[in-house]
């Protein structure tokens, strides 16, 4: 009996205990107490103002004895705050730490708003700093007003402020204590501002950058751009934007050609080289020259030297980056295209115009590597859709196929007839690796995929597109193009940043890549082969990619960052902490060649988990890029093409399967062999993609497969497909023995995340989703909601012991 009473008296203060605990962590509590501290700050801050508008005239006030003030009703100061205003003030400012005061104002503003869950900035951090600023400007203050105060009555840095500005002289004198000052100050700075040190870095870059020489002569030239007047000895250079333009009379058979230059480029014409390999060719009354432009490049670079060491690169240090040497130059030279050719084509394509009656007032041609592009000016009044009309008699008048009209060329004002060169130059990988652009590029994941027409090295950044879909009719380029793709992200990221998962139904097309699997791939637990073929092995790695990124989500919330790029800056910074379940995140990019046969066999299955990375992957750093040989619409159905915004397409067999894939007709129309379009948003591009055979991949490959790599491919989360995770232990006689413990973490953080379970005991996904049903079969969580974190039905612990003990 007594022993029962016994237990009844501890129950019950176990039960004030956890009453008053759940009080004083509840919701009620903090925001009263945010309310609280909130209007104190305001009225701090009324206070202080008030005191360094008024506090001259309530000076002599403050003398009276504190006592006598409260009694006295008739004693009035001007500080708006009244005479507790005035008080503060005198204690905060005159007496505590001057000026520098104002941030306990700030301090308790954050603070409200943190225990309101708005957190403003993080709060410790800005107490921190709060404090360190609060001393180092009182200090400040009180060495530049020593002696004096201002108004009469004000005191800077206030009575602590002065005595250390004094201690800090006396012990080193007015000099030292300067540089006491200056020296805090920088370090203040330094812990304080993010990206200090960056800016720091390029401050000193800019000071120090060499001035380039121009090769060959003794001119020295600043490297700043639009600084350079365009004379004689840079007309004779060109960047790799520039490009030769052939201007012709429509009624006449010369050939002016021009140089365009692009001042506003001419910073890189110092290091750019136009070989003037200059003919002149007589033809009657025509005389041409014709000029070779050669892509500036540098055989010298390294990209290992173009990488910024930072903490996750240090796994594998010594880790080099595949050398140029690696790649072919496929030799084909630079665009073939003879005088006869354009004049030729030139005629051909005026006198068809003539005989529909359309005059033109200016032809110009523009040589690109495969094709080149006559830009015609028509005579005022001829409609457009005229001339657009007439493409297949241009082609049958040119007898070439592959012709494109483009009426008008945006931002131009011209039409445009796009002709194939007879002979096409091939666009070697290596050099567009070796192109200023890709050298010099900052972009998170670089690709560059070939030249464009005007013979400009074409790149764009994977994580702005952020995911592609790649088609085009067998034999026309489609795997050329994925190498390629992958080949720039190789060339540029360490192993530690980018992982590839890539999915091969076909068996044969990725295969060269499986070397790589310890560096460079991304795979599924018990996997064992590292480019996954298998279509059920397919949608389980997709459904892991997906809890991947529910997982990436979580981290990016916890860490109050937007993006993988604040998230990984963050982490690098050591601002997050790994036993808190932090970690660098690399890049993933999902590569699947042949997507048609996945969607034929699996539907819905593969559909609609592509669907969903592609909606939401994008801010954790997934991205996708997926290729069919089959661009008909019930392969590439409404649901993936709104969510693949850039779009590539080769030659593919009919107008209609251009218009799935590119919403226009043209692919249709393009010449195979690498020959592209390249659609994002609303703009389309003409290239020439760049060329890498299977060798050189395998170079590649060997030359990373080589060197130390991980122990393992990289480990996406372990995920059971429903067949087998449909028997779900939700008995609860039969609960994990981390139930308990997983209860009270998920109460405790009022968060239903399986991750975070996952985390905290460092167990597999399945487990935890298994302790997940539990906790949901015992009324502790709600149903799931998908990639949101369950609801949690139990407000405080209290409830939660009472529950567990009637379990
Ligand atoms: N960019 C290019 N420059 C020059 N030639 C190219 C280029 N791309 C492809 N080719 C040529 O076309 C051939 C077929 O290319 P690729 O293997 O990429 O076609 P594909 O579209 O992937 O075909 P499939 O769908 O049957 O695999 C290559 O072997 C090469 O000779």
């Amino acid at each position: 009996m007594a022993k029962k009473t016994k237990t009844q008296k501890s129950s019950s203060k176990a039960g004030i205990f956890f009453r008053l605990k759940s009080f004083f962590t509840g919701d009620k509590f903090k925001y009263t107490l945010g309310l609280f501290l909130f209007v104190f700050g305001l009225y701090l801050l009324v206070a202080f103002v008030s005191f360094l508008i008024y506090g001259h005239a309530d000076h002599s006030k403050l003398d009276i004895s504190w006592r006598e003030l409260i009694r006295n009703a008739d004693i009035k100061v001007q500080n708006k705050a009244g005479k507790t205003g005035a008080f503060l003030g005198e204690m905060f400012i005159n007496r505590g730490f001057g000026i520098s005061s104002f941030f306990f104002v700030y301090l308790l503003i954050i603070a409200a708003f943190d225990l309101w869950g708005r957190s403003l900035v993080k709060f410790s951090r800005a107490m921190l700093f709060s404090v360190v600023l609060i001393f180092w400007i009182s200090i400040f203050s009180g060495l530049l007003f020593s002696g004096f105060n201002v108004n009469g009555f004000l005191n800077p840095g206030g009575e602590n402020g002065l005595f250390l500005a004094n201690w800090l002289s006396s012990m080193v004198g007015n000099i030292g204590t300067f540089f006491v000052l200056v020296c805090s100050l920088f370090l203040i700075i330094l812990f304080g501002v993010e990206n200090f040190i960056p800016w720091l870095k390029q401050f000193f870059g800019r000071i120090n950058k060499p001035k380039a020489v121009i090769a060959g002569t003794n001119e020295v030239v600043d490297d700043t751009p639009g600084q350079v007047e365009p004379d004689d000895s840079i007309s004779k250079v060109i960047n790799e934007n520039d490009l030769i333009e052939t201007i012709f009379d429509p009624d006449s058979d010369d050939l002016e050609i021009e140089e365009r230059l692009d001042v506003s480029g001419a910073r890189s014409h110092v290091e750019s080289q136009l070989s003037n390999a200059s003919a002149n060719v007589d033809e009657g009354e025509l005389e041409m020259t014709v000029e070779k432009i050669e892509e500036e490049t540098d055989e010298d670079f390294d990209p290992g030297e173009s990488q910024e060491a930072y903490d996750p690169t240090l796994d594998l240090s010594t880790y080099k980056f595949p050398s140029i040497d690696l790649l072919d130059d496929h030799p084909s030279g630079n665009a073939e295209v003879s005088n006869e050719e354009l004049i030729s084509n030139k005629n051909k394509i005026v006198e068809t115009l003539r005989h529909y009656k359309i005059e033109i007032t200016k032809i110009r041609a523009t040589i690109g590597p495969t094709i080149t592009l006559y830009e015609i000016v028509p005579a005022p009044g001829i409609r457009i859709a005229k001339i657009k009309n007439l493409e297949d008699d241009i082609a049958l008048s040119l007898a070439a196929l592959g012709i494109r009209i483009i009426a008008p060329i945006p931002g131009r004002g011209t039409i445009g007839i796009e002709v194939p060169n007879q002979q096409p130059e091939v666009v070697s990988m290596r050099s567009i690796i070796s192109s200023k652009k890709f050298q010099e590029s900052t972009a998170d994941l670089p690709v560059v995929l070939g030249k464009t027409i005007s013979n400009e090295t074409f790149l764009i950044d994977l994580t702005k597109m952020p995911h592609i879909l790649v088609a085009g009719a067998t034999g026309q380029g489609k795997s050329v193009g994925l190498n390629a793709i992958i080949t720039s992200l190789l060339y540029k990221k360490h192993p530690s940043q980018l992982k590839l998962v890539m999915i091969d139904p076909k068996k044969v097309e990725l295969s060269l890549y499986s070397t790589i699997e310890r560096h460079f791939l991304a795979k599924l637990p018990d996997d064992e082969e590292p480019i996954i073929t298998d279509i059920q092995k397919v949608k389980y790695t997709l459904n892991s990619l997906n809890l991947e990124m529910d997982m990436r989500y979580d981290l990016l919330k916890k860490a109050h960052v937007r993006n993988i790029k604040e998230y990984n800056g963050k982490f690098t910074a050591r601002r997050l902490n790994p036993e808190k379940g932090h970690r660098y995140l690399p890049y993933i990019v999902v590569i699947i060649d042949e997507f048609a046969d996945l969607i034929m066999t699996a539907g819905k299955e593969i559909e609609l988990p592509i669907a969903r990375i592609a909606q939401l992957a994008r801010a954790v750093g997934i991205h996708m890029i997926i290729a069919t040989q089959r661009p008909s619409i019930n392969i590439i159905t409404g649901v993936i093409k709104a969510n693949f915004p850039t779009r590539i397409a080769f030659k593919v067999a009919s107008m209609i399967d251009s218009r799935t894939i590119l919403d226009t007709p043209g692919a249709n129309q393009l010449i195979g062999k690498g020959d592209m379009l390249i659609a994002m948003g609303s703009s389309m591009t003409r290239l020439q993609c760049a060329f890498v055979d299977t060798p050189e991949v395998d170079r590649i490959c060997e030359h990373i497969a080589g060197q130390q790599g991980y122990p393992t491919a990289f480990m996406l989360p372990e995920y059971v497909g429903e067949s087998e995770g449909g028997a779900l232990d939700t008995d609860l006689n039969n609960r994990d023995e981390l139930f308990d413990d997983a209860a009270r973490v998920v109460v405790m953080n009022q968060m239903g995340s399986t991750s975070m379970i996952q985390r905290k005991f460092s167990i597999g996904y399945n487990r935890a989703g298994r302790i997940m049903d539990q906790l949901e079969a015992a009324g502790i969580v709600g149903p799931s909601e998908g990639s949101k974190a369950r609801q949690v039905l139990l407000q405080d612990e209290y409830s939660l012991e009472q529950l567990l003990n009637s379990l």
